[in-house]
């Protein structure tokens, strides 16, 4: 389904699993300011409206969506959180620029994903003119702000039962592996 066909601030809080105990990071990247501030307040709005309180939101800014990947790294490693949000807006210039940063920004958030165990939720606009990028930060699309919200408390939920449900509960070897009891496996003779 399209984006047109769908209003991305819309949500049943029913689904929604209960946030008030999670700790979140959002990445604002400055280009196209008043965009990723309309996604910023629709992210920070649906935190808010989920009970998470305002202190467990945490706020970086970067220059631009390219620097979205260091800096939800850098949020990763020393803010203890449970999930991170990534907010830009690329629009499409007069050159290939347009799709070295588009195809940069998602392959280095797809990489922290693999690489690192707190999820990492995209919010960012690639669009073909600022229309686009108003339409879907707050105008007739609603706003992606508020469905990457309600993924980032889903992810932080997923990644909390996942660590509930380690299997025996055991901590990990040292190389990283979990150890499986081995159940004999029955053949039948003839
Ligand atoms: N043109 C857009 C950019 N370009 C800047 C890059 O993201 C980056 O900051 C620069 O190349 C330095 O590393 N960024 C956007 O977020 N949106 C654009 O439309
Ligand atoms: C997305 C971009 O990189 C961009 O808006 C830059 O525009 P241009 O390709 O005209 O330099």
């Amino acid at each position: 389904m399209a984006t047109e066909n769908k209003n991305l601030s819309e949500y049943d809080k029913n689904t929604i699993p209960n946030a008030k105990d999670f700790r979140f990071g959002i990445v604002v990247s400055e280009w196209n300011e008043t965009i990723t501030e309309g996604l910023y307040n629709g992210a920070f709005e649906a935190l808010i409206d989920n009970e998470v309180p305002a202190q467990q939101i945490i706020r970086w800014n970067v220059p631009g969506s390219f620097e979205l990947i260091y800096g939800a790294k850098k949020m990763l490693q020393t803010q203890n959180v449970d999930a991170v949000i990534v907010i830009g807006c690329v629009i499409q210039g007069q050159t290939k620029h347009f799709d070295f940063v588009c195809e940069g920004v998602t392959q280095g958030i797809k990489d922290l994903n693999v690489q690192t165990d707190i999820p990492v939720i995209f919010c960012v606009l690639t669009d073909n003119n600022i229309q686009q990028s108003i339409d879907r930060s707050g105008g007739i699309h609603g706003n992606k702000g508020t469905e990457a919200a309600i993924a980032a408390i889903k992810m932080a939920y997923i990644r909390q039962q996942a660590s509930m449900s380690h299997p025996f509960n055991q901590p990990l070897l040292s190389s990283g592996a979990i150890q499986i009891e081995e159940t004999p496996i029955k053949i039948d003779k003839e």
